[in-house]
C-alpha cells in the first residue's frame, strides 16, 4: 500500500510540478498556429475514434478548415500538421531536426535502433556505412534477382488468368517484393510466392498490423500494458519467429563466408544454392554490414539484426503498395495503360521472356511518370513524424517551438491543388519534365513520396528499378482490367498507405 501510494504521488508530482508547466509553457508558443477543437486530457482523441477509413476524412476537414498548417492534439501532446511545400521543405531540408518523432516508438520492440528509428550519432555513422550498399553497380546485381523472382510472378499471374475470375492483386505483388527483399538484404529465398504460409513470412505480415493496432489504441503504448495484452503476447511470439530467423540467417551466413576464406573464394560455392544466393555473388546489405564488423567494434550482432529487420520492413511493404496501386490506376484507365503497352512493346517487341536490362529500365520513361503519379495519390509512407529540437521559423515568421512534434502529410501535400490541379486526377503527364504543367518548375517539395533532405529515403532507386521490373512484367503479358470503381476501395493512410480491402482486377493475356 505504501509503494502504491508513493508511486501515484511520484506520478502526481511529475506531472503537476514538471510535465504540465512544460506543456503550458509549449501551448503558450503555439497559439499562432490554427487547429480545431480538442478536450482537455483527450486532445483530438476522439476525432480519430472513427473506423479507420474514415481517418483521411477527418484530415482532410482539419485541412479544409484551417489550412495547409494545422494545430491538434493527441493526448497530451500538441502536433502541427503541415501539408505544404515551404513548410515541409524546412522541416525536412533541416540538419537539425532529423529526430523521429516519438509515434516510431511503436517500431522499436522490432526494428530496434536501426536506420529508421535510430538518431544523433548513431544514424549518421550507420548512414554513411549503408550508402554503399546502393551503389549503381550493387544494384546491377540485383536486377538479377528481380528477373529471377518476376518469372515466378508472371507464371503466378497467368495461373490467375487461366481462374478466369477478378482477384486482389496487392497480396500476390507483396509476395513478390518479400522474395526480392529477402534475397536482396538477407540472401536467402524464402518462397513467399510459392508458399506464402511460411511461419517467417506470416509473422512479418502479422507484425505490421499489430504495430498498427497499438499505435492506434494509445493505452496500449505504455510497454508493461502492452506486454500483459493479448495482441502484446502475439507481438511477441512473432518477434520470436521474425528474430530467431534473422539471428540464423546472420550466423549461418558468416559462418559460410569464414569457410569460405579458409577453403578459397573459388571452389566453395554452397550446394544448397537454390536457399542461399552464390556465395560468389556480394550480398550487398547483410554482407556490407558483416565486412563492417571487422572494422568496427561498436557494430554488434544485434546491430546487425536490428538493420536487416529495418530493411525487411521498409523495403517490401512499400515497394509492394506502389507497385499495387500504379497497376490498379492503369487498370482504370485503358487510355494511359496502352500508352505503357507500347512503350514496352518498343522496347521488348514481341519477346515476352527476356530479362530487363538496365538500359532497358532507363528507356522506360512514361512507366516512371505513371509510377511517380501513382506514389503522388498513393504515397507508400502517408506521414513523417519529427521532433522540433530548435525553434524553427517558417517562412510568413511564425515559429515552430523546440518540442512540438510536426507531422509532414505527404498524403495531402501532394493533394495541393496550387501545385496538382484537379489533384484527385491520375494523369502521368504531370511528370513530365518538358511540358507545360508538366515537372519543370515545381516547388522541389511538394512532391516527397521518399521525404527528401538527410533522412530521404536511402533505398529510392532500388525502389524505382524494383517497380519498373515488376509493372513491365505484368503490362508486357497482361491487359489489365479493374474490376472496382475507384471511389469504392477504402483507403487506410497507416504505416503504409494501403486499400482496406484489397485491389480488384482481371487479367487478359496479350
Ligand atoms: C516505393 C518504395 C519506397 C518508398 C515510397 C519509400 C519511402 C520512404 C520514406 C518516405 C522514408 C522516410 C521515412 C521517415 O522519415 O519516416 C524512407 C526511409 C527509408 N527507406 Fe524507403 N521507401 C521505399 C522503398 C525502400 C526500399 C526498397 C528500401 C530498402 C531496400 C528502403 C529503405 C529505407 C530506409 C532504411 C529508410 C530510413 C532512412 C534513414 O532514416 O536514413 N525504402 N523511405
Amino acid at each position: 500500500m505504501f509503494w502504491a501510494i508513493l508511486l501515484i504521488s511520484g506520478v502526481l508530482s511529475y506531472l503537476l510540478l514538471i510535465k504540465l508547466p512544460k506543456r503550458q509553457a509549449l501551448l503558450s508558443r503555439l497559439t499562432s498556429i490554427a487547429g480545431p477543437p480538442s478536450l482537455p486530457l483527450l486532445g483530438n482523441a476522439l476525432d480519430f475514434n472513427v473506423p479507420k477509413k474514415d481517418v483521411i476524412p477527418v484530415l482532410k476537414s482539419f485541412i479544409d478548415g484551417y489550412g495547409t498548417r494545422v494545430k491538434m492534439f493527441l493526448g497530451l501532446q500538441p502536433y502541427i500538421l503541415i501539408a505544404n511545400a515551404a513548410d515541409t521543405e524546412k522541416i525536412l531540408a533541416s540538419q537539425i531536426h532529423i529526430e523521429k518523432s516519438t509515434d516510431y516508438d511503436r517500431l522499436h520492440d522490432w526494428l530496434g535502433l536501426g536506420l529508421l528509428t535510430s538518431r544523433g550519432q548513431q544514424w549518421f555513422h550507420r548512414r554513411k556505412q549503408l550508402t554503399p550498399a546502393f551503389h549503381f553497380k550493387i544494384l546491377d546485381d540485383f536486377l538479377r534477382v528481380f528477373n529471377e523472382q518476376c518469372s515466378v510472378f508472371k507464371s503466378v499471374l497467368e495461373r490467375k488468368t487461366n481462374e478466369n475470375q477478378a482477384f486482389d492483386i496487392f497480396p500476390v505483388i507483396t509476395h513478390c517484393a518479400l522474395d526480392i527483399i529477402c534475397e536482396t538484404a538477407m540472401g536467402r529465398r524464402v518462397f513467399a510466392q510459392q508458399k506464402s504460409d511460411s511461419e517467417y513470412v506470416k509473422a512479418i505480415y502479422r507484425l505490421s498490423e499489430l504495430v498498427q493496432y497499438r499505435q492506434l489504441k494509445p493505452w496500449l503504448h505504455p510497454d508493461f500494458i502492452w506486454r500483459l495484452s493479448p495482441a502484446g503476447r502475439e507481438n511477441e511470439e512473432c518477434l520470436k519467429t521474425v528474430h530467431g530467423f534473422t539471428d540464423l540467417v546472420i550466423r549461418e551466413r558468416k559462418q559460410e563466408r569464414m569457410e569460405m576464406k579458409e577453403g578459397g573464394e573459388t571452389s566453395k560455392v554452397k550446394e544448397d544454392d537454390s536457399i542461399f544466393m552464390s556465395s560468389k555473388k556480394k550480398l550487398a546489405f547483410l554482407d556490407l554490414l558483416i565486412d563492417a564488423q571487422q572494422t568496427d567494434a561498436t557494430l554488434t550482432d544485434q546491430n546487425i539484426r536490428e538493420e536487416t529487420d529495418t530493411f525487411m520492413f521498409e523495403g517490401h511493404d512499400t515497394t509492394s503498395a506502389a507497385t499495387s496501386w500504379t497497376t490498379f490506376l492503369l487498370s482504370l484507365h485503358p487510355e494511359y495503360q496502352a500508352k505503357v503497352h507500347q512503350e514496352l512493346d518498343d522496347i521488348f517487341g514481341s519477346d515476352r521472356d527476356r530479362e530487363v536490362t538496365m538500359a532497358d529500365l532507363a528507356k522506360m520513361k512514361y512507366l516512371e511518370c505513371c509510377i511517380k503519379e501513382g506514389l503522388r495519390l498513393f504515397p507508400s509512407v502517408p506521414f513523417i513524424g519529427r521532433k522540433i529540437l530548435k525553434d524553427q521559423v517558417l517562412d510568413d515568421g511564425v515559429i515552430l517551438p523546440q518540442g512540438v512534434t510536426v507531422l509532414c502529410i505527404i498524403y495531402f501535400l501532394h493533394r495541393d491543388p496550387t501545385v496538382f490541379p484537379n489533384p484527385e486526377k491520375f494523369d502521368p503527364d504531370r511528370f513530365k519534365m518538358d511540358e507545360e504543367g508538366g515537372a519543370k518548375g515545381r516547388h522541389p517539395f511538394a512532391y516527397v513520396p521518399f521525404s527528401a533532405g538527410p533522412r530521404n529515403c536511402i533505398g529510392q532507386k532500388f525502389a524505382m528499378m524494383e517497380e519498373k521490373v515488376l509493372i513491365s512484367t505484368i503490362f508486357r503479358n497482361f491487359k489489365v482490367h479493374a474490376a472496382q470503381k475507384r471511389e469504392d476501395v477504402d483507403v487506410l493512410c497507416e504505416l503504409i498507405t494501403r486499400p482496406q480491402d484489397g485491389l480488384h482486377v482481371t487479367l487478359e493475356k496479350r
